[in-house]
């Protein structure tokens, strides 16, 4: 499917453009945090949503305890569940899990109608497809976060290391909504970049995650404990199955650049561990099906064979069963 026919565009509203001054987060897990806190912290109003009251009223007494490069420190962010936001921001960024995708948009789908721009930064596939069946298509910005966060106990985030963002329009018709959204991005000091292919940006992510998050999720392994030879060898297994699968969608990844961001992955953020080894760990949900499964399903529909994925990713099914 290309850029062109990807749902509506909005009938007859502004286009999208204009600065961004108030952002709802919907997910205020370790991403969530991470983002409303450095948002905040440079003057962006931002309202954190979750669906947990625990969660809500620790956020709500303490704020987020952010550690990053700069340091640590507590940032007041006010939380609230959906139904309890008043009034539209101007963007509304989607940190859930794959899984959660559809229930968090549908719990902001009241704001669709006012030429608000939703961002999806998650991981996976099939999650800027999600919220266009709520918001227009043009004002969807999809892209990739290539930068950890850990979840320290209720209120907290760790995000070390630094990295990038790329963002791009979801339809043709939205070009005018990434750059607003990058920009505000940027001055809370992500390194915000906009691409031309945002496909290919999405799927070089799902590539070095179904590599990474999967071979860690089933062996328990931090980063740098993938690093050894039988771990690199797997790893890089399953990256070039997933290069052919988006090869044959058409999608022009570049197989050189996703081995470097893994080897890059094991070596500098060493110490982290994938989010999905952390749900599997905690027995929560994890993203197997909008992660590996939703790859596995498009390398179905292409005929391209996937050995190596289709077992390890019955494997995790087999864990994440035992697990729950
Ligand atoms: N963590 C990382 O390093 C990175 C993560 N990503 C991606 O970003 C996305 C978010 O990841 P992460 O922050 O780690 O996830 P977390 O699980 O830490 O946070 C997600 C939060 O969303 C909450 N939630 C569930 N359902 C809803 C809902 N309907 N409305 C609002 N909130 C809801 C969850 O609550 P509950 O726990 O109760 O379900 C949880 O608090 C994922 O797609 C992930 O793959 C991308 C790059 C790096
Ligand atoms: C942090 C990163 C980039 C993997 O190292 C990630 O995407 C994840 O943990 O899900």
């Amino acid at each position: 499917m290309s850029p062109g026919d990807r749902g509506a565009p909005a009938p007859g509203t502004a286009s999208g453009a204009g600065s961004v001054a108030s952002v709802v987060v919907a997910g205020a897990g370790a991403m969530g945090r991470l983002f409303a806190a450095r948002l905040t912290e440079t003057g962006t109003a931002v309202t954190l949503v979750d669906v947990d009251a625990d969660l809500l009223r620790a956020l709500s007494e303490r704020g987020v305890r952010l550690e990053d490069d700069a340091g640590v420190r507590e940032v007041p962010v006010p939380a609230c569940r959906a139904e309890d936001l008043s009034g539209a921001a101007d963007l509304y960024i989607i940190f859930t899990k794959g899984m959660h995708t559809r229930p968090a948009v549908a719990s902001i789908a009241r704001f669709a109608g006012t030429g608000a721009r939703v961002l999806t930064l998650q991981n996976g596939l099939g999650n800027p497809e999600t919220i266009a069946e709520v918001f227009p298509a043009d004002r969807i910005v999809t892209g990739v976060a290539a930068l950890p966060a850990d979840a320290e106990g209720l209120t907290g985030v760790r995000s070390l290391g630094g990295g990038h963002l790329e963002l791009g329009a979801f339809h043709a018709a939205g070009a005018a909504a990434v750059d607003p959204v990058a920009a505000v991005l940027a001055s809370a000091g992500f390194d915000a970049r906009a691409t031309s292919d945002i496909d290919a940006a999405v799927w070089e992510k799902v590539a070095f995650n179904t590599a990474l998050n999967v071979l860690a999720a089933l062996t328990g392994a931090a980063n740098a404990g993938m690093d050894i030879p039988p771990g690199r060898r797997l790893i890089a297994r399953v990256v070039d199955e997933v290069v052919a699968v988006a090869h044959a969608h058409g999608v022009g990844v570049d197989a050189a650049r996703i081995h470097a961001a893994t080897q890059h992955a094991l070596t500098v953020h060493g110490e982290h561990r994938a989010s999905m080894l952390q749900d599997v760990a905690a027995g929560r949900a994890a993203e197997v099906e909008s992660i590996p499964g939703a790859v596995i399903e498009r390398a179905r529909a292409a005929g391209v064979p996937v050995p190596a994925l289709e077992a390890l990713t019955d494997a995790l099914r087999v864990v994440v069963a035992g697990s729950r």
